[in-house]
């Protein structure tokens, strides 16, 4: 057991270092790095698919564990090496489980044999092109582009094309953004060591750019409101590098993240990056009183909670977009999870400076995106310190695929203010994100005259078309977790 528990913590300690699975994979040579990469995300897939981590929890004590252990049960020729013991008899109590999840995984697939499963994965994925976000803490996206063609690349001018193996373009909706075919192979590339450039998927880029980024072409005055900004939920640190270089380097974010292994990743993350405007903290972002000090003066808050990960094809971004929670798409869970999420909105909404909230989730459900915007859009919390949903003029307009109003109890009017991502349409991981803006009192009398005369059309500016009165009445959801 004991090759397993080392394992285990060379992983850890990768992660740790890395920040992402990714690192751990540049240890393997080119050859067998994409076929090792697709098991052992496959790997991830079939746990999070079983209640092992959960009810095993006393002796497969992490997920690298419980990775290298049914890694070896399903692929090694050899199976598993460990000596009869507790380890090896909790794996076995779910053995027929795991067995059964990889099937049903081949049959989705569309392969007969483990081979097949490591090369073919997730066809989605292989529409997605490589994103790389230029770290404009560290260089201009002109030094980038200047490098990228001395080292053989060529610029694409159609930035909608999809670039072919010796192209990059720039992207159309995020600036500092640009976009190789998925072969570019940059994940040991000196310019992510050097913090230069961030691997990071398009939709992922959207809540900073949201929260923080212009509505207009005039950039510094749409900036001037930005006080002190909050990153809720930080690690690995994507979203807070990204806030970071939108802010110029200056300003002040504060950058919650629990775990304490996440935050060391975090911390190595924006050292990485450069980030001198950060002060990571890691706290439990519930457990700090909305009044304490620590958010005096907060404008802006960033909330990309942990989430089933459900919307991420793209191996390689799994683990970095997941957060720290197991997987899972049974409908308790995602129930579960959706509760967690409203409550870190609901925390969020109630510190007083706040004005801006994104809320964000790499999900494709419904549970963990619009059922939980609509319980905010109802809750308490929303209609004291009267948040609204940004209209879409200010939430990214350009992108035309938005939320769900049928079946969501969103009207839309509101669901056209949410964003959503679809993986093998959208040339991104899924995706979703809500961005919550306080209503002047002239807006919140307004959304109060909509809510008592139906029939108005509803005012450019603000979006959230919910009666007052509905907020009153407990959602079908609230009632189900009493
Ligand atoms: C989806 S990940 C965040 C990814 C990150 N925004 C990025 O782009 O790199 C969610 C993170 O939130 C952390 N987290 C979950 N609940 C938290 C809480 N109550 N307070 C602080 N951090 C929390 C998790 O440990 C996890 O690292």
């Amino acid at each position: 057991m004991n090759f397993y528990r080392e394992a285990a913590e060379v992983l850890d300690e990768l992660d740790a270092k890395k920040g992402s699975i990714q690192g751990n994979l540049n240890a393997v040579t080119e050859k067998n790095r994409k076929r090792t990469a697709a098991l052992v995300i496959e790997t991830l897939n079939i746990i999070s698919a079983t209640p092992l981590l959960k009810e095993e929890k006393r002796h497969v004590t992490s997920p690298n564990l419980a990775l290298v252990l049914v890694h070896d049960l399903l692929f090694a020729r050899g199976g598993v090496q460990a000596s009869d013991g507790p380890i090896k008899q909790a794996l076995l109590r779910h053995q027929t489980r795991l067995k059964a999840e990889l099937v049903r995984l081949k049959i989705r697939r569309g392969v007969e044999g483990n081979e097949g499963l490591a090369e073919k994965g997730d066809e989605r994925a292989n529409q997605i092109p490589r994103y790389v976000r230029v770290n404009a803490n560290v260089w201009t996206m002109g030094e980038a582009i200047a490098h990228f063609e001395a080292a053989g690349f060529s610029l694409t001018s159609l930035p909608d094309a999809f670039p072919e193996p010796k192209q990059f373009a720039i992207d159309l909706h995020i600036p500092d953004l640009l976009l190789f075919h998925p072969s570019a192979s940059l994940t040991s590339s000196p310019l992510l060591t050097e913090g230069k450039i961030i691997l990071q998927d398009k939709a992922s880029c959207f809540p900073a750019y949201i929260l923080i980024s212009p509505v207009s072409a005039d950039q510094k005055s749409a900036r001037a409101d930005v006080g002190k900004v909050v990153d809720a939920t930080a690690a690995p640190g994507n979203k807070t590098s990204a806030l970071s270089a939108l802010m110029g380097n200056q300003g002040e974010i504060t950058a919650f993240e629990r775990d304490p292994k996440r935050f060391k990743t975090l911390q190595i993350m924006l050292k990485k990056a450069r980030c001198k405007n950060v002060t990571p903290l890691n706290k439990d972002f519930l457990s700090v009183d909305p009044e304490d000090d620590v958010f005096e003066g907060v404008t802006h808050i960033l909330l990309d909670p942990s989430c089933s990960g459900s919307g991420i094809v793209n191996r390689m971004d799994y683990l970095l977009e997941a957060g720290e929670e197991e997987p899972g798409v049974d409908e308790a869970r995602l129930l579960k999870l959706g509760s967690f999420q409203l409550k870190m909105i609901k925390h969020a909404m109630k510190i007083k400076s706040a004005n801006r909230i994104t809320y964000s989730t790499c999900s494709i459900h419904k549970e963990e995106d619009e059922y939980v915007v609509r319980d905010a859009l109802a809750s308490e919390e929303a209609a004291q310190a009267g948040f609204v949903l940004g209209p879409r003029t200010k939430v990214l307009p350009s992108w035309s695929r938005r939320g769900l109003s049928e079946g969501t109890g969103l009207s839309e009017d509101d669901a056209n203010c949410l964003i959503r991502c679809t993986p093998g349409e959208d040339r991104t991981n899924g995706f979703f994100v809500a961005c919550f803006v306080k209503a002047t009192a002239l807006e919140q009398k307004q959304v109060g005259k909509r809510a008592r005369d139906e029939d108005e059309t509803p005012e450019e500016g603000v979006t959230s078309a919910r009666p007052r009165k509905k907020k009153k009445k407990k959602t079908k959801r609230q009632k189900e977790h009493q």
